[in-house]
C-alpha cells in the first residue's frame, strides 16, 4: 500500500511538473556547454601568483590599474586606464600583467537559454514557476530514493541487484540511484537561487567599520610591497578595486572567497576584515553547483544530469502507460455467475494481468467459461468449479495494491458450494520474502472449508515464461484439458542469425536425448552460457537452447519431445548439413570471471553450457558439479566430456543423483542437501552458484539452498541473490 502512496505522489509530481522540467533540462544542456565552452579558451592561468606581482607589471605597463577580477571561469581580468588615457578591460597573464585578449562575449543561444531557464521569459512569474518546479523536483528526487528503497528491499540493499522487468523501468532505477544525489543538488540549489532572487534569505550586507586615520601618521609603501598583496594569490580574489583617488579614506576593497578585506592605500594595512554570513557563502555555492562554472568535470555532470531528466520523463511515462496497458483485462465474455473457472489477479505494476490474460484466453479457446477479474472485486461466484489465484507479493511480503482487501472478503463472502482452487505466486528471488503473499493466499484458502487445493502453490520467479508454462502443463495434465499458450513472438535479432554446419550428432539415448555440434559459417561472437534459438518458419516461437562452447563449435543437449517440431526436426540432422539460427547473448548467465569456486547445478539437459564452462576452465577455478540425471545410461552421453576435464584438472568434482536407478529415487537437491556444510561454506566465501535445467529443478533445489543458508548462516538465500551469487537459467 505504501509503496502505491509514494509511487502516486512521484507520478503526480512529474505530470504537473513535466513540461518545465523539459524545458529546464533542454535549456540546461544547452547551459552546461556553456562553461565547457570557456574552459577550452586559453585564458585560464592557473595561477598561485602572489597579487603583488600581478599589481607590479600591470602598474609597470599602464598608467592606472582600477579593478583585478578573477571571473567565474577562473580567468584573470584586468581593468586598466591605458597609457593613451583609454579606459580597457581584458584577460591578463597574472604572472606577466601581459594581455591574453578581450573578454568572451555571451553568445546569444547562451542568452536566450538562461533567460528561458531562469524565467520563461516571464520575469517575476516566471522565475516563481521556475523556482516551484525546482522545489517539486526535490519532491521528486526524494520521493524516488524511497521508491527505489523499497523496490530493492531497504536501505541496506539500496545498490543491489535490480530487477530487470522492462528497459524504462530498469534503466529508470539503475540512473535514478546514481543520478538523484546530484539531481537533489540542482534541485536544492534552484530553489536557494529563486529564494534569493525573491530576497526571501536573510539580509547578508556586510558593513565594514571605516577608522579615522590621519595621513601625517602614515608611512607610504609602495603597493607591491605590501605584505597583504604579497601574502595573497591571485587565485583567492574574487575582486580588488584599487582607490578612487588619492584620498587616505579610499581603500583597496578586496573580495576574497570567504570575506572582504579593506587595506589602507599607503601602509597596506588591513583597516577591516568582514567574514561572509553563511547565506553569502551558500550563495556562491548554490551558484557554482548549479551552473558549474569553472569546471569541465562539474558541467559535464549538470549536462548529463539534464539528460537523465528527460530519460526520467520518457521512462516515466512509457512505465505508467505499460502498466495500464497490462491491467487493462480481458474482456470478459461470461459473467462473475455463469462461469466455471474464475481467474483472479493481484498485481502492483501489471505484468500478472499479462500471465493471467494468456491464461484465461487458452481456456476460452478451449470453450471453458471464465471470468477474470482483480483479487480486490472478489465476491460469490455461483456455477464457479475452479478458481486460480495469480498474485504477485509487493512491499515486504506483502498484497499488491488490488489484492489488499482479499482476506477480508473471503472471510465475509461465503459460497454456496466447495470450489477447487490453485495458487500461482509471481516473485523475485531477490527479496526476503519471495512470494510471500502468494503463500498467504493459499495458506487462506487452504484452511477455508469453502475451498479444496487441486494444485500446489506454484512460484515463479522474475516472470519467467518458461515456469509459467511448466505450471500450465501441470494444471492441464491435472485437468485434463490441453492448453495452448500464446508465447508472445520474440523478435530475433538477425544480426547474430547465422548458417551453422552439423558437425555431429549423437543417437538418441534412453532419455530421448542427444549432443548436437555445430561450427558457424561465419564469425558469430558467443560464450557458453548464452542461447540459440531457433525455429522451422517465421512465423512460430523460436526455441531457445543453452549452448556449450567447445573450441569454436557449440554443443547443445536436446531432449527430443513427442510433439516438439523443433527438437524432432534437430534430432534427424545429419553430419554437414546446415540450419540457420540466432545467438543470444546471456549475459547473466556467462561464467564470472571474478569467481574463485563456483558450484553448477543441473538436471537433464541443463548440463550443456556447464561442459563448455568447464572444458574452458584453463584456469583450473574450483568447479563442483552436481548433476540429475535419470539413469547411470543417461550419463553416458556427458561421460567422455566430463572424464577430459577431469583428467585436465578443470573440474574438482562431480556428483550425480539418479532418480530413475534404483527404488529410492534421489534428485539432484537431495544431494545438495548431503553436502549442506560444504555448500553454505561455499556461499559464505562469496562462491557462486549456476543453476540451469528444469523450472521444477531450480524451484526445489532454490528451497533447499534457501533452508541451508538459513539453517547453516541465519540469512535468507536473497542476500546471495542480491549479492549476484546465485545465476540461474532454466526453462
Ligand atoms: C518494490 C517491490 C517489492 C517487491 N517485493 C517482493 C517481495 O517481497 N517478494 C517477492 O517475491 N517479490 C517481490 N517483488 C517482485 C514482484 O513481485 C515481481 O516483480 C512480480 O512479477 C511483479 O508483478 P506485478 O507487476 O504484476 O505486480 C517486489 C517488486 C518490487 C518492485
Amino acid at each position: 500500500m505504501t509503496i502505491s502512496i509514494w509511487r502516486f505522489s512521484h507520478f503526480i509530481l512529474a505530470l504537473i511538473s513535466f513540461f518545465f522540467i523539459v524545458l529546464a533540462s533542454v535549456t540546461g544542456m544547452i547551459l552546461a556547454l556553456e562553461p565547457i565552452s570557456n574552459q577550452l579558451q586559453p585564458y585560464g592561468i592557473n595561477s598561485k601568483t602572489p597579487v603583488a606581482t600581478t599589481i607590479k607589471h600591470l602598474a609597470d605597463c599602464y598608467d592606472e590599474i582600477l579593478t583585478i577580477e578573477t571571473d567565474e571561469n577562473d580567468f584573470v581580468v584586468a581593468s586598466v586606464i591605458t597609457n593613451e588615457g583609454e579606459n580597457d578591460t581584458f584577460y591578463i597573464n597574472p604572472k606577466t600583467g601581459e594581455k591574453l585578449g578581450d573578454l568572451i562575449e555571451k553568445a546569444p543561444v547562451f542568452s536566450f537559454a538562461t533567460n528561458l531557464h531562469r524565467s520563461l521569459f516571464l520575469k517575476s512569474t516566471g522565475r516563481f514557476i521556475v523556482g516551484l518546479v525546482s522545489f517539486f523536483l526535490i519532491l521528486m528526487a526524494i520521493s524516488g530514493m524511497i521508491l527505489i528503497a523499497k523496490r530493492q528491499g531497504g536501505i541496506r540493499r539500496y545498490f543491489s541487484k535490480v530487477i530487470n522487468e522492462n528497459f524504462e523501468q530498469y534503466y529508470h532505477v539503475v540512473l535514478g540511484r546514481w543520478l538523484l544525489i546530484p539531481i537533489l543538488i540542482v534541485a536544492l540549489t534552484g530553489v536557494y537561487l529563486s529564494l534569493e532572487k525573491f530576497s526571501l534569505l536573510p539580509e547578508t550586507n556586510i558593513s565594514h567599520e571605516y577608522p579615522e586615520v590621519l595621513t601625517s601618521e602614515i608611512d607610504k609603501i609602495p603597493t607591491s610591497d605590501f605584505q597583504v598583496f604579497q601574502a595573497l594569490k591571485i587565485a583567492d580574489v574574487k575582486s580588488l578595486e584599487f582607490p578612487f583617488s588619492e584620498d587616505i579614506e579610499d581603500y583597496f576593497f578586496i573580495k576574497l572567497k570567504d570575506k572582504e578585506l579593506l587595506v589602507n592605500q599607503y601602509s597596506g594595512a588591513i583597516v577591516s576584515e568582514q567574514e561572509y554570513p553563511l547565506t553569502q557563502l551558500l550563495s556562491q555555492w548554490s551558484l557554482f553547483l548549479h551552473t558549474g562554472q569553472g569546471t569541465i568535470v562539474w558541467s559535464i555532470v549538470l549536462f548529463l544530469v539534464c539528460l537523465v531528466l528527460l530519460f526520467f520523463i520518457y521512462s516515466g511515462f512509457a512505465m505508467t502507460l505499460k502498466r495500464r496497458k497490462n491491467i487493462d483485462i480481458s474482456k470478459n465474455r461470461f459473467t462473475k455467475d455463469s462461469s466455471e473457472i474464475i481467474i483472479l489477479v493481484g498485481s502492483e505494476s501489471g505484468n500478472t494481468f499479462s500471465f493471467a490474460n494468456l491464461f484465461y484466453e487458452a481456456l476460452i479457446a478451449q470453450g471453458k467459461t471464465v471470468f477474470i477479474t482483480e483479487m480486490n472485486k472478489y465476491s460469490t461466484f455461483k456455477q464457479a468449479k475452479q478458481m486460480l489465484v495469480f498474485t504477485s507479493t509487493y512491499g515486504e511480503g506483502d498484497a499488491p495494491i488490488n489484492a489488499n482487501k482479499f482476506e477480508s472478503l473471503v472471510e465475509h463472502s461465503t459460497q454456496n458450494h466447495t470450489i477447487d482452487y490453485a495458487v500461482l505466486g509471481f516473485g523475485s528471488l531477490l527479496y526476503p520474502e519471495y512470494c510471500k503473499y502468494a503463500e498467504d493466499v493459499d495458506h487462506l484458502l487452504k484452511s477455508h472449508q469453502g475451498f479444496k487445493q487441486s494444485l500446489e502453490l506454484f512460484k515463479i520467479n522474475n516472470q519467467s515464461f518458461e515456469a509459467f508454462q511448466t505450471w500450465a502443463n501441470q494444471w492441464s495434465i491435472v485437468n485434463g484439458l490441453p492448453l495452448q499458450i500464446k508465447q508472445p513472438v520474440v523478435n530475433l535479432n538477425s544480426k547474430n542469425t547465422r548458417q551453422f554446419k552439423v558437425v555431429n550428432r549423437t543417437d538418441l539415448n534412453v532419455d530421448q536425448t542427444f549432443m548436437l555440434q555445430l561450427k558457424p559459417t561465419k564469425k558469430v561472437k558467443f560464450e557458453s552460457g548464452d542461447l540459440l534459438a531457433f525455429r522451422l518458419n517465421v512465423n512460430e516461437a523460436a526455441r531457445q537452447y543453452s549452448v556449450a562452447k567447445i573450441g569454436d563449435d557449440i554443443l547443445l543437449s536436446i531432449k527430443k519431445h513427442e510433439k516438439g517440431l523443433c527438437s524432432s526436426y534437430l534430432s534427424t540432422l545429419n553430419v554437414n548439413d546446415i540450419i540457420s539460427a540466432t545467438v543470444e547473448y546471456n549475459q547473466e548467465f556467462h561464467f564470472a570471471k571474478s569467481s574463485k569456486a563456483v558450484v553448477m547445478i543441473a538436471n537433464g539437459t541443463g548440463i550443456a553450457p556447464f561442459l563448455g564452462m568447464i572444458d574452458n576452465n584453463l584456469a583450473q577455478k574450483e568447479i563442483h558439479l552436481f548433476l540429475g540425471l535419470r539413469t547411470k545410461a543417461s550419463l553416458e552421453l556427458y561421460s567422455s566430456v566430463i572424464d577430459e576435464t577431469f583428467n585436465k584438472n578443470k573440474l574438482k568434482d562431480c556428483h550425480v543423483a539418479f532418480s530413475q536407478e534404483n527404488t529410492e529415487k534421489v534428485y539432484v537437491q537431495d544431494i545438495i542437501l548431503q553436502q549442506a556444510d560444504f555448500i553454505a561454506n561455499h556461499l559464505k566465501n562469496k562462491g557462486l552458484i549456476m543453476i540451469c535445467g528444469s523450472i521444477v529443478m531450480q524451484n526445489q533445489v532454490l528451497e533447499q539452498l534457501h533452508d541451508i543458508t538459513n539453517m547453516k548462516l541465519q540469512l535468507p538465500l536473497s542476500d546471495f541473490e542480491a549479492n549476484q551469487q546465485i545465476k540461474t537459467d532454466c526453462y
